[in-house]
């Protein structure tokens, strides 16, 4: 018999360890001096449901993105290059907080870091002629 390992989303405690990792990383990006603005109208429940299904998306399902497009949710709202970064930074710095209580290997924070950071071109203004 192969062995079967319990999927990402598994292990990371489903659709409600998600939420959790999600609402771990925005108390992060909130509570940054140079992200928190952005975020300050912004209906945060409905922020962090979108989130959960794309964190869970890029964990390979079962929970699939119904969100509005990246590029128009982000475009003129002055995100700029450092944003990206600094909100990256806060990703990472999550994923190593939580990685061990969450069971993931390299390859498994990497996946999950690269489908997040991949769509830095379509979220900053910096770039928007590029297509
Ligand atoms: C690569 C990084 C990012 C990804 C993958 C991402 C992804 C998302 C997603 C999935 C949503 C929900 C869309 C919806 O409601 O339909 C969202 C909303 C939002 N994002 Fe991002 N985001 C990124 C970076 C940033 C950065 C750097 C900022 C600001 C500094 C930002 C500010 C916002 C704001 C303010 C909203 C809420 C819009 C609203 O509901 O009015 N995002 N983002």
């Amino acid at each position: 018999m192969a062995e079967n390992k319990p999927s990402v989303f598994e292990r990371i405690g489903g659709e409600e360890g998600v939420e959790r990792l999600v609402g771990k990383f925005y108390d992060r990006v909130i509570a940054d001096p140079k992200l928190g603005r952005f975020f300050q109208h912004v209906p945060m429940e409905h922020l962090k449901t979108m989130q959960k299904e794309f964190f869970s998306e890029a964990l390979g399902g079962p929970l699939f993105y119904t969100g509005r497009s990246l590029r128009q949710v982000h475009a003129g709202r002055g995100i700029h290059k450092e944003h990206i970064q600094c909100f990256i930074e806060h990703l990472l710095a999550t994923l190593e907080a939580e990685r061990a209580d969450l069971d993931l290997d390299d390859q498994e924070v990497n996946r999950i870091y690269s489908r997040i950071a991949i769509e830095a071109d379509r979220i900053t203004d910096d770039v928007a002629e590029s297509g």
